[in-house]
């Protein structure tokens, strides 16, 4: 049996004008989940939710088995994640924030992250606060990448990256899920270019899940249309 990696049950978070409806899913070992939706539809929220930045109202979420809050630590330590927020000291440069790292997580591994620097093609020896917004969010993917977390959780990480790069990032994401067996949740408005790196989908609008299911399951019920068309016919 493949292994649960983050199991969300009945996530809810009421804004003002607007509700996260109890929304529940599954990400597997070793598979790259899609989260889709319209602007505003909650993406971020059930995102942001998982990773502790913001507390939902209701609702379970288990990484690995253990609920978020148990051992924040070692969770933060298994989770790569990527989102419009920026963390890093802007007046640092890529080398120097290499360095800190390695005191931030357990697992850091400097080479690999050099590595990531190159082949993204990111500045190395240039203050981060100069950075284009395209090299910024190179530079969240290559820390991400590069304390070797189990789960990799992606806000629109392609977002601002050029055709290049983002195809770059798309192949390292495969292989990460495909040969060292990463499970991967994933937002994007870019569903062709996604389409072929997504094992499953889950599928929001207006705070309310519309569908969780296997990508395979989802194309074979439909098998003349690409996975965009379905998924503009799911929204009508
Ligand atoms: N801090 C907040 N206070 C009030 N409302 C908020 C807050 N954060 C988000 N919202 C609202 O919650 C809804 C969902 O926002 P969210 O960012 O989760 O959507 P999204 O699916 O990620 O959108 P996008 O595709 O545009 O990034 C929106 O209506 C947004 O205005």
């Amino acid at each position: 049996m493949m292994e649960d990696v983050l199991n969300i049950k009945n996530l809810t978070k009421r804004y003002n004008e607007f509700c996260l409806n109890s929304i529940s899913f599954t990400l597997r070992a070793g598979r790259i989940l899609g989260l889709l939706g319209s602007n505003g539809s909650g993406k971020s929220t059930i995102i942001k939710s998982i990773i502790g930045l913001i507390q939902p109202d209701s609702g379970e979420i288990e990484i690995f088995g253990k609920s978020l809050y148990s051992d924040e630590l070692w969770i933060k330590n298994k989770i790569g994640y990527v989102g419009d927020d920026f963390f890093y000291p802007e007046d640092l440069t890529s080398a120097s924030l290499n360095i800190l790292m390695g005191s931030v997580y357990d697992e850091w591994e400097s080479s690999k992250f050099k590595t990531y620097l190159e082949r993204y093609n990111v500045p190395k020896k240039k203050q981060i606060a100069t950075f284009s917004k395209g090299m910024k969010m190179k530079l969240s993917l290559s820390v991400a990448l590069s304390h070797n977390p189990d789960l990799i959780i992606l806000d629109e990480p392609t977002e601002g990256i050029d055709t290049k790069d983002r195809h770059e990032i798309l192949r390292d994401l495969e292989e990460l899920s495909k040969n060292q067996y990463k499970s991967i949740l994933i937002t994007t408005h870019h569903i062709s270019e996604m389409e072929h790196i997504i094992d499953d989908l889950v599928i929001i609008e207006q705070g309310n899940m519309i569908v969780t299911i296997g990508k395979k399951e989802l194309l074979e019920s439909r098998p003349d249309c690409t996975l965009e068309t379905i998924y503009m016919d799911l929204l009508k």
